[in-house]
């Protein structure tokens, strides 16, 4: 019998442009444009950096994708579209709920304590307090920022970033998401937390998501997802198995 396949994703012509202001060439650092400030001269002309370019494709419930792809590839940008966080240039995204990129969604606050922003952060993800109250202890115990003392009481200003990395990846995960986006997070951590992390994955797949995960270690993408999507310089280079694809690309970073 053929199995349903449902979207959860389209990305359909994809065209991301940043705007950057005040950037022409040639005009100097900071002081300089302090300096223009001052003297009240013409602003320089904007620079576009045009970071995705054309990218398309389908993902599907209970699919986990990898998106890998040299530095500045467009990978972030590319999740952070997905996200609703930057508006196309051209081309459309069409998502089946509100897909969550891991980091960026989690509004943590550096003066509160790991606690505090737990709770901040399941409230914001839209969960009632009764449920809060439920799954707080078990956010910090898989975090696991306790294990060398007691870093949940103590504000988020004094974690190392894998720390809150860390604790930002077992908010998310707290909760069963439409579209779970990941960027790098499972590469922080130790190997303790790297397993409970990529167990975590596989069960909110089997609750019916889709994960897309963004790392530079192959090994994580090859331990995580089946299906993984290559970008280079802005455009899908491969879109497969991961097998074939992270072979592939493990081939160009060779001969480069
Ligand atoms: N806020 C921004 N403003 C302007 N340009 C940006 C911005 N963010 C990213 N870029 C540019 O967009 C391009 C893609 O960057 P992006 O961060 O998406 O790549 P990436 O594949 O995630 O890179 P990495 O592997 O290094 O994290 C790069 O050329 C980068 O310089």
């Amino acid at each position: 019998m053929a199995e349903t396949r449902v979207p959860t994703v389209i990305a359909d012509g994809l065209h991301i442009v940043y705007r950057v202001h005040g950037s022409a060439a040639g005009r100097g650092p900071a002081p300089s444009a302090l300096g223009r400030l001052l003297r009240r001269r013409r602003s320089p002309a904007v620079r576009e950096v045009h970071a995705v370019k054309g990218v398309s494709f389908t993902a599907y419930r209970g699919e986990a994708i990898g998106l890998i792809g040299s530095n500045g590839s467009g990978k972030s940008t590319l999740l952070r579209a997905v996200a609703g966080l930057l508006p196309p240039h051209e081309g459309r995204v069409y998502t089946d709920g509100q897909p969550a990129l891991l980091g960026v969604n989690a509004a943590l606050m550096n003066d509160l304590t790991g606690e505090r922003n737990v709770v901040l952060g399941c409230l914001a993800m839209g969960m009632r307090p009764r449920e809060v109250r439920e799954c707080a202890d078990d956010i910090v115990d898989f975090s696991g920022i306790d294990e060398r003392g007691d870093f949940s009481s103590l504000p988020m200003r004094t974690y190392s970033s894998g720390m809150a990395a860390r604790l930002r990846f077992a908010i998310a995960a707290a909760k069963t998401h439409d579209v779970l986006m990941i960027d790098e997070a499972l590469a922080t951590g130790d190997a303790g937390f790297r397993r409970r992390s990529q167990e975590r994955v596989r069960e909110l797949r089997e609750q019916a998501g889709t994960v897309f995960l963004v790392s530079h270690s192959l090994g994580t993408i090859r331990e995580t997802c089946e299906r993984t999507i290559w970008l280079e310089a802005g455009v899908i280079r491969m879109d497969g198995p991961t097998d074939e694809v992270a072979g592939a690309y493990e081939e160009f970073a060779r001969g480069r």
